[in-house]
């Protein structure tokens, strides 16, 4: 149901009002092997969540009484307006998640007036997204084969339909470990193609046990065919057969000094060369020093290298580094005008969305990502004129401020439910004392990786604050009882009846429905506490303590009290 908005602003989709809904429609919308594909991150999943949560550490200062009636955050790029200071990131196989895939994502983005970013393995050719762009900006994002001639031909053919310039993805020298591709057998459609790729370097990606035509047979010829590099003693051996991304795309042999130079030549003066894929301020003053025209800070949507920095961590040591010699863009995580607001504060000059642009797409097609583009596009200037900006160029690291906070409170909603039940585990496990039983239960509920990495984090929290581990034995159950509730919220009742059993058997039945608050022994033993202290208090108002043997007592007479 779309309703037409008061204030100027977009028209409303009900259904979806913002980028979280956008993700849940697209997710019961893709088949398994689609969603598994766009969504999933390397190994863990640890940086993809903390490329989100990274936003979460900041927060906005605004600014107040500063006539924010007309708001403008349109920025320049390639010569061209940009409606706002974010475009579509390069993403493989559009089609996968709608049959508009890449052309319906490139008139979205010519409709919005926002840059769009092709993938050398898209499942439409360059030159049609080319013509579907029309004016708008188009960067072509280019995997450097081995073999010279393939990208050779394929620059060659972007210069001629006109891209603006070549995103050289720098952050796969191998292909990140993504365990749910291995797992379904990651296989592209009969019907859909790889598109960038001539027939005789086609890749042969399609369901070729279905059918037995001549054709499909070539192809099962020619994917038998395709293997990736490798090294033989000494030599290198270049990848052959037809081109395929897990064959092609990755390339060990990347370097600086060969491949930036023969790169500028193939490109310039028609293209610009960028790399994306930068997280470092070593490497982008290495991309500065060999004369790239900019840098995109990203880790590939947390898809390579997981354990890497979060982009929104990684982008200020970058910008510190490049000191406003080329641009500097950004992408990973970004989920809300707000956190385009934040990079840009942080000091970046533009923002690219990957995932977000293939939900659209899952969702409704072309409409499906003009609507993302909306959605973000009226949160940025919401965001902007409640902070008192009125310029993009204006919003700069006084709007900013980082807040130092343990990483349970800074984290994004839908992980506060899950670190709400596992934290208390993991502080109960640092008293010491249930043994090992409460950690076997935190490892079987919520994955041994996921457990290890509170763990680590807590620990280090707590040298930070200098804490020790020092929880008695009833801020212990108090706790296990909250992870209780919490598991109990999040649907997880047997696992949170089990705990229960453990906190009974650690504490007794009745401590554990005083901490849930179903007893009326609840009060007493306040009282006791209270009663006893007073106790003390007069005792040693009296002067007993002093006379008592004991180590008590000794310590109060050393410490000459
Ligand atoms: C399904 C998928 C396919 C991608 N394909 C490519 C690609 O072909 N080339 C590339 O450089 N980056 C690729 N990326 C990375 C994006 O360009 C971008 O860096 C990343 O999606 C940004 O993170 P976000 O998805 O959290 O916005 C891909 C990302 C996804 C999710």
């Amino acid at each position: 149901m779309v309703i037409k908005n008061i204030e100027g602003q977009s028209d409303h989709d009900l259904n979806c009002l913002n980028i979280n809904e956008l993700e849940k429609h697209a997710y019961n919308i893709m088949d398994k092997q689609t969603r598994d594909y766009y969504n999933e991150g390397a190994d863990s999943g640890s940086t993809l969540r903390e490329n989100i949560e990274a936003f979460g550490k900041y927060r906005i200062r605004p600014r107040v009484l500063r006539d924010v009636s007309s708001v403008d955050t349109s920025v320049e790029l390639f010569g061209h307006t940009n409606s706002i200071p974010m475009g579509v990131a390069p993403t493989a196989m559009q089609r996968l998640a709608h049959p508009d895939g890449e052309l319906g994502t490139a008139r979205a983005c010519k409709n919005m007036k926002v840059a769009m970013g092709l993938s050398s393995f898209a499942t439409t050719t360059l030159e049609d997204v080319a013509d579907a762009s029309g004016d708008n900006p188009h960067v072509l994002q280019l995997y450097l084969f081995e073999s010279r001639d393939h990208s050779h031909k394929l620059i060659q053919r972007a210069k001629k339909a006109g891209y603006k310039a070549v995103f050289l993805t720098v952050d796969t020298p191998f292909l990140g470990r993504r365990n749910l591709e291995i797992r379904n057998q990651f296989k592209l459609p009969p019907h859909l193609k790889i598109a960038n790729f001539t027939e005789d370097e086609e890749p042969a990606l399609g369901d070729e046990q279905t059918s037995n035509s001549p054709n499909q047979a070539r192809q099962r010829k020619q994917k038998a065919a395709s293997k990736a590099g490798y090294h033989d003693g000494e030599k290198r051996v270049n990848p052959t057969g037809p081109i395929t991304f897990h064959s092609h795309a990755p390339n060990p042999t990347l370097s600086w000094e060969r491949d930036i130079e023969w790169l500028k030549q193939e490109c310039c003066p028609e293209m610009e060369v960028w790399v994306k894929g930068i997280a470092t301020g070593e490497d982008a003053l290495l991309a500065v020093h060999h004369g790239v025209s900019g840098i995109v800070v990203s880790n590939h949507g947390g898809r390579q290298l997981n354990g890497a920095l979060a982009t929104l961590d990684a982008l200020p040591e970058v910008v510190e580094a490049v000191q406003g010699k080329i641009p500097v863009h950004v992408d990973g995580g970004i989920r809300h005008g707000t956190d385009v607001f934040k990079a840009l504060a942080l000091g970046a000059d533009f923002c690219w969305v990957g995932r977000p642009a293939l939900w659209g797409l899952a969702y409704k097609g072309q409409a499906g990502v003009e609507l993302m583009l909306r959605l973000l596009s009226d949160e940025i200037k919401l965001c902007m004129g409640l902070a008192g900006v009125t310029k993009v160029q204006d919003i700069s690291k006084d709007y900013l401020v980082k807040l130092i906070m343990p990483a349970a409170l800074t984290a994004t909603p839908a992980v506060d439910a899950k670190q709400r039940a596992l934290l208390p585990l993991v502080n109960a496990v640092i008293s010491g004392h249930l043994g090992t039983k409460v950690e076997d239960f935190a490892k079987t509920v919520f994955g041994t990786a996921t457990y290890d990495e509170a763990l680590t984090a807590r620990k280090a929290e707590m040298q930070g604050m200098q804490v020790n581990g020092a929880w008695g034995s009833t801020g212990v159950c108090t706790g296990l009882m909250r992870s209780y509730v919490a598991l109990k919220g999040m649907g997880e009742t047997a696992n949170a009846e089990e705990l229960k059993q453990i906190a009974v058997d650690a504490f007794l039945a009745d401590t554990v429905a005083v901490e849930l608050g179903v007893s009326r022994r609840a009060t007493r033993p306040t009282s006791m506490v209270k009663r006893w202290t007073r106790l003390c208090l007069l005792a040693r108002r009296w002067g007993v303590f002093s006379r008592i043997r004991g180590p008590y007592g000794q310590q109060r007479q050393r410490s000459g009290r």
